[in-house]
């Protein structure tokens, strides 16, 4: 029922739905000893975890904490970029502390009192495309600050939680940061998870680390020290088949993946079906090139709907490039911060008009093609709807914010496993 609820939640969310379904036992039933634990879980619960968000962005961590109902209070918030701070600012009402990560000290740690820390940092260094410099790129310093912070600290955070690229994995940063935690007493289990995975038509795999410091441990024991390709011990099924679940899984178990996604319609703002007569006229008009384009975004409406559709000029030139998804497609490709900017593998473009035959077999240019709009990057990243982005922030930045951001549908049930029982 829980896994149904994440996916259908996927786009609206209710935080208060999950509570109504998780029902304690009767205390008169319990024996003397579960009963002690329950009481001292119910004390802990009592006391909201005090947590660090760090390379805080526009608050994908936050609103995956908030989403996995767990009792949190985000003591502090660190990002040093002032735009990803204003959106923040703008939906939460807390400014983070705009420094760098890396002149931060054992002390300012200390100074939160915080038990868990949450870490998104910069992914740059580990992508495929990179020079992949990993633990020599300078964007990759701050993370390692803080991991030669933590014996230095005199209250070390329970829990920990970062997320990263596919590639982390193999990383001599990896390497340091396991080593680093296991010599302070963490457990750790490792992830690679992609939305489609949680129903969502959305292929965005990242690498996620879960750590514990004994005595607290981990609700499924047999996860210790493993990286896990699968959402299932996250939902109680922990058995020792889908511990073993592989990533290189059959073409069919793919197929099978897919179509336990929601079609991408479910989360579109514009749908085809709603283009009205007008529309479809500055459609065509703009699709000839006849409409001016502001690649800025910020001097033309960013709810109008020409300012998406992408120019003939771009499909003539990257046409074969392209990835193509329609309103009935189970999975589109993952967006970049690049996206808008530039076409190839930045992320998936729509067909408005839907050909007899799909993809390239019918031409590009009459599919009507556009670009998904910075709400439908943010419903597939499954934000809530009430996040908003201030309007000063311009189309380009819009989309290269989401572009860093994260997928809540997996971060939250990851956090909630993480929270679980400690
Ligand atoms: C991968 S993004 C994290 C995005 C975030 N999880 C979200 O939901 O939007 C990395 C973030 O770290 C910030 N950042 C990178 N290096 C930093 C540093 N040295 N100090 C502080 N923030 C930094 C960037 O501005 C960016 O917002």
């Amino acid at each position: 029922l829980k896994k149904k609820l994440y996916l259908l939640g996927n786009n609206k969310f209710n935080f208060s739905v999950k509570y109504e379904f998780k029902t304690a036992p009767l205390k008169e039933n319990c024996k003397p000893a579960e009963r002690a634990k329950e009481e001292e879980m119910e004390k802990k619960q009592e006391e909201a975890w005090r947590v660090l968000e760090l390379y805080s962005g526009i608050g994908g961590m936050r609103y995956s904490l908030m989403r996995a109902g767990v009792n949190a209070e985000i003591v502090e918030a660190f990002d040093i970029n002032d735009k990803a701070n204003d959106v923040y600012q703008h939906n939460f009402g807390h400014r983070p502390y705009q420094g760098n990560i890396q002149s931060l000290t054992a002390a300012d740690l200390d100074s939160y009192g915080a038990h868990a820390w949450l870490l998104s940092p910069p992914c740059q260094p580990y992508t495929r495309q990179g020079l992949q410099k990993q633990s020599g790129d300078a964007r990759a310093f701050s993370f390692l600050n803080i991991l030669e912070l933590i014996p230095h600290t005199s209250k070390p955070p329970i829990m920990l939680f970062v997320e990263n690229v596919v590639g982390f994995e193999t990383s001599d940063t990896h390497s340091r940061m396991i080593e680093t935690l296991v010599k302070l007493g963490f457990v750790t289990q490792e992830f690679i998870l992609s939305p489609l995975q949680f129903g969502v038509p959305y292929s965005r795999p990242r690498y996620f680390c879960l750590a514990k410091r004994k005595p607290s441990l981990f609700h499924n024991q047999l996860l210790n020290n493993k990286l896990v390709w699968s959402p299932c011990p996250l939902f109680g099924s922990a058995d020792r088949e889908s511990v073993l679940f592989e990533h290189d899984q059959p073409q069919e178990s793919f197929d099978k993946l897919l179509q336990s996604c929601e079609p991408i319609e479910r989360f579109l703002e514009f749908k085809n079906a709603d283009l009205q007569p007008g529309d479809t006229t500055s459609v065509s008009t703009f699709a000839a090139g006849g409409l001016e384009k502001d690649n800025e975004g910020s001097e033309c409406d960013i709810n109008s709907l020409d300012q998406y559709f992408v120019p003939l000029s771009l499909i003539e030139r990257w046409g074969s490039a392209m990835d193509i998804v329609y309103p009935d497609s189970k999975r589109c490709c993952c967006f970049t911060k690049s996206y808008y900017r530039y076409i190839k593998g930045t992320g998936s473009l729509l067909a408005t008009v839907v050909p007899k035959r799909k993809g390239k077999a019918s031409p590009l240019k009459e599919q009507c093609l556009r670009y998904f709009t910075p709400r439908e990057v943010a419903n597939l990243h499954s934000f809530p709807e009430d996040f908003q982005f201030p309007q000063h922030i311009s189309l380009r930045q819009r989309y290269a914010l989401l572009g860093n951001g994260l997928s809540i549908a997996v971060v939250a049930p990851l956090l909630e496993y993480l929270f679980a029982d400690s």
